[in-house]
C-alpha cells in the first residue's frame, strides 16, 4: 500500500484559511452535533432556522427509511432516522454546495462537479443499502464529499489548477493525479481524505476515499469493511460516469459496471432497479438543490442490453486497455457490419483465412453498440444498410472517444468521386468496391493493419511517456522536498520560509487578519560548539528543534533559517498572543536537558516578536522588526522574549545559557 497522506502538507494548506469550509447555520449545526451533550430540541431549533436545509434533511431521511414505513415529515423525526453523524456530514456537504456553486477557477466545471457529487451520494446510498456495507445515510454523505479535494484545489489554486485541468484534457496520457502531485505536492484524493479526516470522519471512511480512483493500489484485506466501501465507491463513481456520459458512450460503459455489480452480488434485475431509483432520485434532488440535470439513462434497457451482449458472446471481452494489448503482429479483431448474411459469411471466410478474429453485426445500430463493447481494431462495413447506414455509423463512431481509434474500411457499390470524398470526410479510412475481390481486400487489410500497428506503437510510447512523467513527478517532489527541508532538524528551510511568509502576508492582506512572526536565536551556541565539538552542537540543535516543535501551536510554522536561527510564522495572531507563544517556546527550551551521551547540557533562546502593522510596507519590514526584538533580547541578557512593538509587556523572564549540569 502506498504511504499515507502527507498531513504536514495538508496542515500547511489548512493554515492558509482558504480550504472550503462550512458556514452559517451549517457551522452551528456541526458544532452542536460535536458537543458532548446536545439536546435534539436545540438541534432541531437551529436546523429550522435554515428552511432549505430542513427540506434536504427530510428528503434524505425519506431516502433511507424502508418503503413500508410512514414518510418522515418533521425535523425531529429526520434527526432520529439519520442520527447525528449523518446530519453533521450532510450539513457540511450542503453548506459547501451552497457556498461553492461558483468560483474563480475557469477550467473547473462547478455545476458538473456538484451534479456528479450528488450522483455519487445517491448511488452510494442505494448501493450501500443493498450491499449493507455502511448505513445508507452515512453512504450518502460520504458520496457527496468523496471528491471534495477537487473543489479544494480549484479554490486554493484557481489559476494553476485550471491550467492543469486543461493540460490533462489535452494530454490524456498524463494522469491528473500525477500533475497535481507535481504542482501541489498532493493529489485531490489525498486532499479529499485529509479534509474528511479533519472534519471528524473515521479512517474506515477516509481510506477508501483516498484509493477509490486507483483501487488497484489500495491493498485492503478481502472481505473487510474498507474493501467493501471501496467497491461501493468504485461502483458509484462508474454509475455517475454513465449518467453524465453521452448516449453512445453509455452503452460502452455499462458492461464493465454490470460485471462489477455482479461480482459484488447484485442480481441483474436488482441492479437495474437500483439504477432506475438513482436516476429518479437524481432528478428530484437536482430540482431541490437547483442543480442542472439531464434525463437519466434508460437504465432498465441499458442493463438488459449489456447483459444480453455479454451472454451472446458468452463473456464480453474486456474493454481494450491500450497498454495491456499486445501489438497486432498477425491477427486483428475485425468487425463485419453488413445486412446480407451471405456477404458477412463471405467476408468472415476471407478474414479468418487471413488470420483475423471476426465479430459480426447485421445493421448499423447493432454494429455501433457491439463496436463500443468489443473494441475491434478494424471495422469492415457496408455503406448501404437499413436503419443506420455505413456513413452514419462512421460518423457516430468518430463522435465517441472509443470509436475514434478504430480503422474503418467502407464497402461501396460504386467508385464515384463525390461519394468517396463524402465517405472520407465522414471519417472512413479506406474503401473497397463491392463485389469484394479477395486479393484487393487482403491488400487493403494489410495496409490497414500497418496503420493499426503504428497507432498501437504510438499508444505504447505514450504510455511510456506517462509512466516516465509519473516517475519524474515523484522524483521532482522528492527533490523539491529536499530543497525546501533542513536535513538536520527536518524543519522547512530558509527558502521555504521566505516563500511561506510572503504567502501569509498576502493572505493577511486579503483577509484583513493579523500576522505575527518570531525570530529565535540560540544563546551562546558558539560556546557549546567550541567546548564540546560540532557533533554535540548538532545534537543540541536537533533536540532544541524537537522541543520547539512540541511547544508550537498547530497553526504556526517553524523554519530553520540559519545556523542557530529559526523563524516562526504565526498566521491570524496578534502581538499579545504571539508573545505568549514565544514565552512558551522559551520555557520549553529552558526546561530541556540535552542528552549528548557525554555531558548533559542546558541552553536557552532569545526570541524577538513582531506583528504586522500599518507602518510596514512589506514582509521584510515585519522580519526586520522581529529581528530588532531578538537583538533587544540579546542586549538585555538573553533567555528573553522581546518586542519593539506594544507597550510595557514586551519581555519576560530570564535564565542562564549554555551551562553543563
Ligand atoms: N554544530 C553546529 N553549529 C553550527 C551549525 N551552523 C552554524 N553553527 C555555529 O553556530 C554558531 C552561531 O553562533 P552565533 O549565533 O554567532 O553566536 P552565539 O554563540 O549563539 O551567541 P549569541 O547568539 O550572541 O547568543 C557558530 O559558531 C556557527 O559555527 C550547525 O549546523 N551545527
Amino acid at each position: 500500500m502506498p504511504p499515507p497522506i502527507d498531513m504536514n502538507r495538508f496542515e500547511q494548506l489548512k493554515a492558509t484559511g482558504d480550504l472550503p469550509s462550512p458556514r452559517g447555520v451549517a457551522l452551528a449545526i456541526i458544532r452542536l452535533t460535536q458537543a458532548e451533550e446536545v439536546s435534539m430540541a436545540e438541534l432541531a431549533r437551529v436546523i429550522k432556522s435554515d428552511p432549505a436545509f430542513v427540506g434536504r434533511l427530510i428528503k434524505a431521511a425519506n431516502g433511507v427509511v424502508s418503503f413500508h414505513r410512514r414518510a418522515v415529515v418533521s425535523v425531529q423525526e429526520a434527526l432520529m432516522v439519520l442520527g447525528l453523524p449523518a446530519v453533521r456530514t450532510m450539513a457540511l456537504g450542503f453548506s459547501l454546495l451552497s457556498s461553492y456553486r461558483k468560483g474563480g477557477c475557469v477550467g473547473f466545471d462547478y455545476a458538473r462537479f456538484w451534479s456528479s457529487s450528488l450522483l455519487m451520494a445517491l448511488s452510494m446510498q442505494v448501493v450501500a443499502q443493498r450491499l449493507r456495507v455502511i448505513a445508507a445515510d452515512e453512504a450518502f454523505s460520504l458520496g457527496l464529499l468523496a471528491r471534495v479535494g477537487e473543489l479544494a484545489l480549484a479554490t486554493l489554486y484557481p489559476t494553476d489548477y485550471g491550467r492543469l485541468l486543461l493540460e490533462s484534457q489535452r494530454f490524456p496520457e498524463l494522469r491528473l493525479s500525477d500533475l497535481e502531485q507535481q504542482s501541489f505536492a498532493l493529489t485531490h484524493n489525498e486532499l479529499s481524505a485529509a479534509m474528511l479526516a479533519d472534519w471528524g470522519l473515521p479512517v474506515v471512511f477516509t481510506e477508501p476515499v483516498l484509493y477509490f480512483e486507483q483501487a488497484e493500489r489500495a491493498g485492503f484485506a478481502a472481505g473487510g469493511r474498507e474493501e467493501g466501501l471501496l467497491q461501493c465507491l468504485v461502483l458509484s463513481r462508474a454509475l455517475t460516469e454513465i449518467c453524465l456520459a453521452s448516449e453512445v458512450d453509455q452503452a460502452a460503459l455499462m458492461p464493465p459496471v454490470l460485471k462489477l455489480a455482479t461480482r459484488l452480488g447484485l442480481g441483474r434485475d436488482d441492479f437495474a432497479a437500483a439504477c432506475e431509483r438513482i436516476g429518479r432520485e437524481w432528478l428530484e434532488w437536482s430540482k431541490l438543490l437547483q442543480l442542472e440535470s439531464v434525463a437519466p439513462p434508460a437504465f432498465g434497457s441499458l442493463v438488459q442490453k449489456g447483459a444480453a451482449a455479454a451472454q451472446a458472446r458468452n463473456e464480453a471481452p474486456q474493454p481494450v486497455q491500450p497498454v495491456a494489448t499486445p501489438l497486432v503482429e498477425s491477427g486483428m479483431r475485425v468487425m463485419v457490419v453488413d445486412a446480407e448474411p451471405a456477404v458477412r459469411r463471405e467476408l468472415r471466410g476471407l478474414l479468418e483465412a487471413a488470420g483475423h478474429l471476426v465479430v459480426e453485426a447485421g445493421n448499423g445500430r447493432e454494429g455501433m453498440e457491439l463496436a463500443l463493447e468489443v473494441q475491434p481494431h478494424m471495422m469492415v462495413l457496408d455503406w448501404a444498410m437499413p436503419e443506420m447506414d455505413g456513413l452514419e455509423l462512421v460518423r457516430a463512431l468518430r463522435a465517441t472517444k472509443m470509436g475514434r481509434g478504430i480503422y474503418v474500411l467502407l464497402l461501396t457499390q460504386v467508385e464515384d468521386d463525390e461519394r468517396l470524398v463524402e465517405a472520407f470526410e465522414a471519417g472512413a479510412d479506406d474503401f473497397v468496391v463491392k463485389p469484394v475481390r479477395p486479393r484487393v481486400l487482403n491488400a487493403r487489410l494489410r495496409a490497414g493493419q500497418r496503420v493499426v500497428r503504428l497507432q498501437q506503437e504510438l499508444e505504447r510510447d505514450r504510455e511510456e511517456i506517462r509512466h516516465f512523467a509519473a516517475e519524474l513527478a515523484i522524483t521532482n517532489r522528492r527533490l523539491q522536498e529536499a530543497a525546501l527541508t533542513d536535513a538536520l532538524t527536518g524543519f522547512p528551510n530558509r527558502r521555504y520560509a521566505i516563500d511561506r511568509i510572503q504567502q501569509e502576508w498576502i493572505a493577511s492582506t486579503r483577509n484583513r487578519r493579523p500576522l505575527s512572526c518570531m525570530l529565535i536565536d540560540l544563546d551562546g551556541f558558539k560556546q557549546i560548539n567550541d567546548s564540546h565539538g560540532h557533533d554535540v552542537g548538532d545534537m543540541v540543535l536537533r533536540q532544541a528543534a524537537d522541543a520547539l516543535r512540541v511547544a508550537l501551536r498547530g497553526q504556526d510554522v517553524i523554519c530553520r533559517t540559519g545556523g542557530d536561527e529559526f523563524i516562526v510564522i504565526c498566521p491570524d495572531t496578534e502581538l499579545d498572543a504571539a508573545m505568549v507563544c514565544g514565552e512558551r517556546l522559551r520555557e520549553a527550551v529552558e526546561a530541556l536537558v540535552v542528552e549528548t551521551g557525554g555531558p548533559r547540557l542546558k541552553l536557552t533562546i532569545s526570541v524577538g516578536v513582531a506583528v504586522r502593522d500599518a507602518s510596514m510596507e512589506d514582509v521584510d519590514a515585519l522580519i526586520k522588526r522581529a529581528d530588532q526584538g531578538a537583538y533587544k533580547a540579546k542586549q538585555r541578557g538573553r533567555n528573553l522574549v522581546a518586542s519593539m512593538q506594544g507597550a510595557g509587556s514586551d519581555e519576560s523572564s530570564a535564565g542562564t545559557a549554555g551551562l553543563a549540569v
